[in-house]
């Protein structure tokens, strides 16, 4: 079809337009320009002026238009409209069908979502510049129907797409989420299953089920086929919780602690298990390493006024006689224990760059330390043979330098609230290198009470910050405890406002009031009387752990025996509340509950202090969120052991 100039000026280049199915051509005076359809961004489009038309043309490979004068036949633009429409439909009809069956597939991750705009964007400048003046035909026409809604959806609309896409699968899914447990998942639990985003944070209190929504994500992910097992991996935080979490799930070798983890990474690369140090695991080969040092060192002089001024410093040791008193006096223990937590966060801190903003305020310090670290990393080498701290750091090159190349398509990580920077960074190391893949982290910022371990509550509390954008969501019921409880203790971890607020209800009512107090002198007096409290109302083999801030507060093992032996009915651990994270029992007795010893305020040397995450503003967090952690394990009463004359400020605080 060809149309002629109807204007006859110099003006006008063009002599002629034709179009046929594949092109459009353009006849100069002095050339011809041929362009396919498929070239052109958009349908020329044709501008009428005071004395003539432009026909105007924008090509797909840059953005500039191309604008030629040209009289127009009355028809000119909807054989235009309709060639181009034509030619184009089939990448609009495509485009927009693959769209839609991509939002009903899977879960609208940031990332989807993101791919999905770009593409609705550039369509819609092809389609939706103007009215096209021909006659669409049904398909174009339901294809542009879509595109529009498309391009106009709000926050609110996607938020309203993502919630029903979850309500449909929930309803899909329903007899698969009623049976994966010994219980029904909640709705709640249900709703962290189907989310997939790319960065996902569930948050959670105690008792509110995050080791069933683990294993069911993971279950659902292998159900709907969205994952095979090798696509997946659940990192624990310790070995009790990897054995609990494997005994769950079938897929056993997809449930890691970071430091399996780091030595699968090694082995993979290196072609061999990476031998453990001695040094990590023997508290006598520590105590021999730091012993042999001291003699070895101890004759430089530089070092022996390092050493002085070091146990001064931390310890308020005066260095009085020879090398051999302080290796005989009780602090050497403590100084053992020092240098390898010290060694460990210099390591730590080391790998994740952090160590220069220490240099000017520890310079004495650090050289110290380093004299210990040449030893160290010689007595590794002699070995040949890791440390722990190794095995993160080590994966992290090899994963950095791509000599490993990580398979994991969605990482789950448990007790997010304990990661430390090093973890997270081989976290972010493991997703970088693996394209596509997703960050499932279920935590819960009031039960993180790792930071002397290295652990930082602010991946959890800022985790978007950390790991991009991200879908957060909260489990909201409890199945531990009764309301009462729940209220009390929450109350009590978020008299702290940076912790983060949390709606949570408890599934189940008890008749009990939520504690007991006993008020004593004696604090055996104490224990005798709750033992006989709980031995009196509970039903045989009733499960009660005893629970204390330190070990020191522990009871003695004849004392403990002496209880055991006495209610032979009732199932008793004791162990400290450290170790209760993760543990429930029918009561739960909290002794130790002084003044002096909770919160604890005991201080770690300077460069310890200062090598661990920063401390929190509020004053004893941490050990608010302790107390947390122990006063929400029993499920049918907590039993709190009051001194009379000098109780815990945490204990008169509590609202019952
Ligand atoms: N949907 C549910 N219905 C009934 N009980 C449930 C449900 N989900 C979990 N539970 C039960 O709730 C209890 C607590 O679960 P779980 O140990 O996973 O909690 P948690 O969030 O890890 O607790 P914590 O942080 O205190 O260790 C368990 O006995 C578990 O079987």
């Amino acid at each position: 079809m060809i149309f002629q100039n109807t204007a006859v000026s110099l003006r006008h280049k063009l002599k002629a337009i034709e179009l046929n199915e594949s092109q459009l051509i353009l006849q100069l005076h002095n050339d011809t320009l041929a362009y396919s359809w498929q070239a052109l961004q958009c349908s020329p489009q044709l501008h009428k002026t005071p004395f003539s038309h432009l026909i105007e043309i924008q090509l797909n490979a840059d953005d500039t238009s191309y604008k030629h004068r040209f009289a127009a036949h009355s028809d000119c633009q909807g054989q235009l409209d309709n060639y181009w429409c034509n030619a184009n439909k089939a990448d609009l009809v495509n485009t927009i069908s693959k769209i839609e069956a991509l939002l009903k597939q899977s879960f609208l991750s940031h990332r989807k979502w993101l791919a999905i705009k770009d593409k609705v964007k550039a369509l819609a400048v092809n389609w939706l510049a103007r009215d096209l003046k021909c006659q669409l035909t049904d398909d174009i026409q339901k294809a542009l129907a879509s595109l529009k809604e498309l391009v106009s959806w709000t926050e609110t609309d996607i938020a309203e797409f993502k919630n029903s896409f979850i309500n449909y699968k929930m309803r899909e899914y329903k007899s698969f989420f009623d049976r994966l447990e010994q219980h029904p998942l909640t709705e709640a639990q249900q709703r962290a299953c189907i989310i997939q985003d790319d960065r996902q944070l569930l948050l959670a209190g105690a008792g509110t089920g995050k080791t069933s929504v683990i294993t069911a994500k993971f279950k659902y992910l292998l159900h709907t086929k969205q994952a095979k097992a090798a696509d997946l991996l659940v990192l624990a935080y310790g070995s009790d919780a990897s054995e609990e979490l494997q005994a769950r799930l079938e897929e056993k070798d997809q449930v890691m602690t970071f430091h399996s983890l780091g030595k699968q990474i090694i082995a993979d690369v290196e072609g061999s298990v990476p031998k453990v140090s001695e040094l990590s695991t023997n508290l006598q080969a520590k105590t021999a390493f730091i012993i042999d040092t001291l003699q070895a060192l101890y004759s430089d002089d530089s070092f022996k006024q390092l050493l002085i001024a070091f146990l001064r410093n931390n310890f308020a040791y005066k260095f009085e006689g020879e090398l051999s008193t302080f290796l005989n006096s009780p602090l050497k223990n403590k100084f053992v224990q020092t240098i390898f937590m010290l060694i460990s966060l210099y390591k730590q801190a080391h790998a994740i760059d952090k160590i220069s903003e220490l240099e000017t305020r520890f310079s004495d310090d650090l050289t110290l330390l380093r004299h210990f670290l040449v030893e160290y990393n010689l007595y590794l080498s002699n070995e040949n043979s890791i440390d722990f701290d190794d095995m993160i750091i080590r994966a992290r090159q090899y994963t950095l330098s791509g000599q490993y190349t990580p398979q994991w398509k969605f990482i789950l990580v448990d007790e997010f609230q304990d990661i430390s920077p090093m973890r997270a960074e081989l976290v972010k190391d493991l997703l970088a290198n693996k394209s596509g893949s997703q960050l499932f982290a279920v935590g819960d910022d009031w039960q993180s009470i790792y930071r002397f371990n290295g652990g930082d509550i602010r991946y959890t509390t800022e985790f978007a910050k950390h790991f991009g954008h991200a879908t957060t969501t909260q489990l909201d019921k409890t199945f531990r405890y009764s309301q009462a409880l729940l209220d009390l203790s929450a109350e009590f971890v978020c008299a702290n406002p940076q912790q983060i607020t949390k709606s949570i209800q408890a599934f189940s009512s008890n008749s009990l009031p939520a504690v007991k107090e006993v008020f004593h002198t004696d604090p055996m007096q104490g224990v005798s009387e709750a033992f006989g409290y709980i031995a009196n109302q509970a039903p045989t083999n009733a499960s009660v752990l005893i629970l204390a801030r330190s070990h020191a507060a522990l009871l003695d093992k004849s004392t403990l025996q002496a209880i055991e032996s006495h209610y032979q009915q009732l199932s008793i651990t004791q162990m400290t509340f450290h170790a209760a994270k993760g543990k429930e029992a029918d009561y739960a007795v909290l002794i130790g509950l002084d003044k002096k010893s909770l919160p604890s305020r005991v201080k770690s040397a300077p460069l310890v202090e200062a090598l661990l995450p920063q401390v929190e503003r509020f004053k004893d967090a941490e050990e608010r969120r302790l107390f947390y952690v122990a006063l929400t394990r029993a499920k049918k009463q907590l039993v709190l052991l009051i001194p009379e004359q000098s109780p815990s400020e945490f204990v008169m605080e509590l609202n019952y």
